[in-house]
């Protein structure tokens, strides 16, 4: 009898042996290199691997493996995709455990929500297996019997680069409508997060897709630029900040290659004193802390009407004072440690700025230090909520991707939405209010990609999900996305003779 690899895996002694490159079929070592990293637990802040960087050579033969893949993958009918990914689906579910424990020790997020995590993956890749039977294209009547029709066709090989607060629900988000489309991808994980999308090409390997399908190639800036760079790339869909976002675009721009850009946020959450106050508040904690606020789509700008705001603070402090933050692997804790010691120190900064600013702490924003010895180097956090706050902060104003959460006081409608819209950003939004016109009167004023009424942070696979402004452009999710990673031939029939003009 195997042991279970879950029981192998406890906070304090995973560590990783095998190569972390995933290239025709199997794990292997790069063929060259571009430096070398460490991924941590942040947990512990022990080191799980050291890795090799992949150089240009390494890209290359993970393109080459894709292009060759692409060649037998895209032949196949949309029915054959559909089975093979279904099959994809069931083995992630069966693993679901191990790999959100994976998950869990390599980022730091509770174990809770890494399962939900794998869940919204799995479901993606059911919900693309569908749509690959019945993608199809148009007929088109045209005078004298001629007619015309349109094909849908998959780009070729697809590049998806990876941020490190989702690492699993990323690779799955990006892969899977690719490969439903007939695409093969070539996906680089972030370098702090590398270990799990390692299972998903094993997992796409086992369910039966053709070796090369899905390549996975590590490293940091240098190897993201080889794959951008590549003239061999027909898409990049990237995940990450708003600086090497723009990077992405210039280098695509170069060889006209479609991008689909998932990029930062500050978002506002809207709470209107005639809400349900016990559901705006769990909406509250959920748009500010899950993944310790690591989060792109966090409502981090809370505008609270002036009739509940005391009330609503308070609530919101208690239950924020309540998380249980320690162990991550452990069952009840609800908050792990936050990605590794420089973002740490960058959120408490942003923490300090705040206070010397006037804004007011009114719980948490500093170390934690949990009483399990093994943690006492983790990346602990205090979640925290700030009062006192004006439109003009740093700490309203900049993404902070971490557990702090801004309130802000607001009068009427008209003002709110002003306020709330006065951002470079657009990724998401939400609004609590019992009254159905103005919900919606509300989220179509607000400029963003995905708005939430009376909820908040919850990822349907359903549907689409990106950003407006400078969150981005293009969707993950939905079936929208299919059109972002295929293209339309139209295919025109003469059924008479040739009018010619000359
Ligand atoms: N909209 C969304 O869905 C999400 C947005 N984010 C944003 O990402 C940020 C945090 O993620 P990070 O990993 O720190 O972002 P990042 O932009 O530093 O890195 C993201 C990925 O891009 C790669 N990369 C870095 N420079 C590159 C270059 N010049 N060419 C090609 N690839 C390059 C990195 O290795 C990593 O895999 C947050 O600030 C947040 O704004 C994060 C998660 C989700
Ligand atoms: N589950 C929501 C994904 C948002 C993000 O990637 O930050």
């Amino acid at each position: 009898l195997q042991p279970s690899p879950v029981a192998a895996m406890s906070t304090g002694t995973f560590v990783v042996s095998q190569p972390l490159n995933y290239r025709g079929g199997a794990r292997v070592e790069p063929a060259d290199a571009s430096g070398t990293e460490k991924a941590f637990e942040p947990a512990t802040g022990r080191v799980i691997a050291t890795f090799t960087c992949s150089g240009e050579k390494e890209v290359n033969l993970a393109v080459q493996n894709a292009k060759a893949a692409f060649k037998i993958w895209s032949q196949k009918s949309g029915m054959e995709r559909c089975r093979i990914l279904l099959e994809a689906a069931r083995i992630i579910r069966e693993r679901e455990d191990e790999i959100a424990t994976v998950e869990c020790i390599n980022n730091g997020k509770s174990i809770f929500e890494a399962r939900l995590d794998i869940d919204t993956s799995w479901q993606c890749l059911e919900y693309y297996a569908g749509l690959a039977a019945s993608m199809a294209g148009e007929h088109i009547q045209l005078p004298g019997g001629s007619f015309g029709y349109t094909r849908r066709e998959p780009l070729g090989v697809c590049v998806g680069i990876g941020a490190w607060n989702y690492p699993f629900q990323i690779a799955s988000w990006k892969s899977a409508p690719a490969l439903a489309c007939g695409n093969a991808m070539v996906f680089k994980p972030s370098p702090f997060t590398p270990v799990s999308a390692l299972l998903l090409a094993e997992i796409y390997t086992e369910a039966g897709v053709p070796p090369g399908l899905f390549n996975v190639v590590q490293g940091g800036a240098a190897t993201g630029q080889f794959l951008c760079q590549h003239h061999d790339v027909a898409k990049v869909s990237f995940t990450g900040s708003v600086p090497t976002g723009m990077k992405i675009m210039e280098m695509s721009a170069k060889g006209i290659k479609p991008v689909t850009l998932e990029l930062g946020g500050k978002s506002p959450l809207i709470i209107f004193s005639d809400c349900d106050m016990n559901n705006a508040v769990k909406g509250a904690l959920m748009a500010n802390f899950l993944t310790q606020g690591q989060v792109c789509c966090n409502g981090t700008r809370v505008f609270v009407q002036k009739e509940i705001l005391d009330k609503f603070t308070e609530e919101v402090v208690k239950q924020t004072q309540r998380i249980k933050i320690g162990d991550p692997l452990l069952e009840d804790t609800r908050m792990g440690p936050l990605i590794n010691r420089p973002h740490l120190e960058r959120v408490l900064g942003f923490v300090k700025v705040a206070k010397e600013q006037g804004a007011k702490v009114l719980c948490g924003g500093d170390i934690y230090v949990p009483e399990d010895p093994k943690l006492k180097d983790g990346y602990y956090m205090r979640p925290c909520v700030l009062t006192n706050c004006r439109d003009d902060m740093t700490c309203v104003k900049e993404e902070i991707f971490g557990p702090v959460m801004s309130i802000l006081s607001f009068d009427t409608e008209a003002e709110v939405l002003e306020r709330a819209n006065d951002t470079t950003f657009g990724l998401a939004a939400g609004v609590f209010t019992r009254d159905i016109q103005r919900a919606h009167r509300v989220v179509a004023e607000l400029q963003a990609g995905t708005c939430f009424i009376n909820n908040y942070n919850v990822s349907p696979v359903e549907l689409p999900f990106g950003g407006y402004k400078k969150s981005g452009f293009g969707r993950e999710n939905g079936r929208v996305t299919i059109e972002y990673y295929s293209q339309l031939k139209t295919v025109c029939v003469e059924m008479g003779d040739v009018e010619s003009a000359f």
